[in-house]
């Protein structure tokens, strides 16, 4: 079957680009996503890598679907091992990479890839060894990878992708289905029958590229540094992902670029070998590689700070000023010099702030984004001014007692706007994702609409990940509620004449617009 599938490659490419020529985006392709045909023959790959010089010692390939910390195949351990065992030894001319030795026609076409999209480089020579069918010394791992990478949004349909509702996340989708779009059209698309062809006049067309570029996201290390290019490492590369790993990929000591998997702690026969991909957000996690973790600690929801944030985030929480009247956040000359301090406004301004992701039991709340409330609502430079970066970042350290208070329900106003923007509060969520319909208010608020059960996988997904989202948003309000008791209740605070005041017992008003950052990566 597997060399069927080998002498059908180039074909299988070709067909893909028939596919292409008569739909408009990426988002068709869920159908090639959704095939993920389980690999076959898997063993195989173990002999290809001792046929190319490397060694399996205690490792073997296994289907884990169901298992903890892992989906479809993975590895596992076939005795038990020590700490610092070494597992799989994978040479040099075992990875998938690119370099000097390759054809000049494919490195001038990896030039031409910006070098931040370092995946989309390794992506063009994998479509090579692709093309090159039996003839490359990849055939055997190249044709059992994935046909399909379903959970990777650049493949999902119109209404899986709508259900992310999360802005960050929706335009880094985007902005990729159009660099894939661009470059597929504008250089691909000419390469057939030119002298700069490095793919034997095969029209490699959108969909060929995704499918490329989702291998490579899902699986390349780099294992040689950030300016090195990226590689596959086949075998290794089919270890599952989880934050607390037993297995780590390391460079073996005088190895030329050969590199292990080592076992970071003794593992008995059986367990799963499990790496940790990074200390990665679900957006990350998501985005790469299709899959997101239930209570990440790495995982944020991101805000991009603009005094009109903090300004609706007062109104959602009704904050007074002094004479009881709404809170007017127009800044002072102090203040936006206070701010650009923060590094929050300004031509240098970084105005990407994060709730949540610091890692197990790192705080939630963002610094800058409480300093910033801090000084927002003082009512005299006096109560902020002074103090230093650190100190008005500082989230345990308060200020001043009224200001601390008004800050915080500011800051809890901010939240709970953002928490406003999703179309499904976190209970419909997880009514959908219980298989029930939900009712949402109409948009312009006038009645409501059905959300219907969800229907697809897809769908489940992007509502698993905002979801996290809204569960990161609600602690974080938690946390704003016990640091305000503390604040309340802490006697050596000093009362501070003049600020601004929370006013007591009034509810949050419901708010409009996105007050969401975009994903920067
Ligand atoms: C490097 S591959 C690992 C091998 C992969 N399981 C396979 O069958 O080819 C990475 C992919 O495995 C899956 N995966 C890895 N760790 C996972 C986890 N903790 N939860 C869910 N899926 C995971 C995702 O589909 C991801 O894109």
């Amino acid at each position: 079957m597997r060399s069927q599938y080998l002498l059908n490659t180039r074909r299988w490419v070709v067909r893909l680009a028939d596919q292409c020529s008569q739909r408009a985006s990426l988002t068709v392709s869920a159908q090639a996503a959704a095939a993920n045909e389980p690999v076959t023959d898997l063993p195989e790959l173990v002999s290809w890598v001792l046929h190319r010089g490397g060694r399996v010692d205690g490792a073997t390939l296994a289907n884990l679907a169901g298992r903890d910390g892992g989906s479809g195949w993975g590895l596992k351990c076939t005795r038990d091992v020590q700490q610092g065992h070494r597992l799989i030894t994978l040479p040099n001319a075992a990875h998938l990479t690119y370099g000097a030795n390759d054809d000049p026609r494919l490195l001038a076409l990896i030039e031409k890839v910006p070098s931040e999209l370092w995946g989309a480089k390794l992506a063009l020579q994998l479509i090579a060894q692709r093309l090159q069918g039996g003839e490359s010394q990849f055939a055997s791992y190249v044709a059992e990878l994935p046909k399909g990478f379903p959970g990777i949004p650049v493949f999902f349909p119109r209404t899986a992708l709508d259900m992310i509702d999360y802005p960050p996340c929706s335009q880094q989708v985007k902005k990729r289905c159009k660099w894939l779009y661009e470059f597929s059209t504008e250089v691909l698309a000419r390469l057939p029958g030119s002298p700069e062809d490095p793919f034997g006049g095969v029209a490699v067309d959108i969909n060929a590229l995704g499918w490329a570029m989702a291998a490579v996201s899902s699986r390349a290390f780099r294992t040689r540094g950030p300016t090195q290019p990226a590689a596959m490492l086949p075998l290794i590369d089919m270890a599952n992902h989880t934050f607390s790993p037993n297995a780590e990929v390391l460079p073996l000591e005088g190895g030329g670029g050969a590199v292990g998997l080592f076992a970071r702690r003794a593992i008995t026969e059986g367990e799963p070998l499990l790496l940790s991909y990074g200390q990665l957000s679900n957006d990350f996690l998501f985005m790469d590689y299709g899959f997101i973790v239930e209570d990440n600690p790495y995982d944020s929801v991101q805000l991009r700070f603009d005094v009109n944030l903090l300004q609706a985030g007062a109104l959602v929480a009704n904050v007074s000023d002094a004479l009881g009247a709404p809170l007017d956040l127009a800044p002072r000359t102090w203040q936006l010099q206070l701010l650009a301090e923060l590094g929050l406004v300004g031509p240098a301004a970084n105005t990407e702030l994060n709730i949540g992701g610091g890692g197990p039991g790192a705080e939630l709340l963002d610094g800058r984004l409480l300093a910033a409330a801090r000084i927002m609502v003082a009512r005299a430079d006096g109560e902020v001014s002074g103090r230093g970066v650190e100190r008005l970042c500082a989230v345990d350290r308060p200020l001043g007692r009224d200001n601390e208070l008004a800050a915080l329900r500011t800051v809890g106003g901010v939240l709970a706007f953002a928490l406003s923007n999703f179309a499904t509060t976190l209970d419909q969520d997880k009514t959908l994702l219980a298989g029930q319909p939900v009712a949402v208010p109409q948009a312009g608020g006038v009645g409501e609409r059905e959300l219907p059960p969800l229907a697809s996988e897809d769908e489940a997904l992007a509502v698993r990940f905002r979801l996290e989202k809204k569960k990161i948003l609600s602690r974080a309000l938690q946390r704003v509620g016990a640091l305000s008791q503390a604040a309340a209740g802490n006697s050596e605070l000093r009362q501070t004449a003049g600020s601004a005041a929370a006013k007591k017992g009034s509810k949050p008003a419901p708010a409009t617009g996105k007050g969401f950052g975009s994903k920067k990566r």
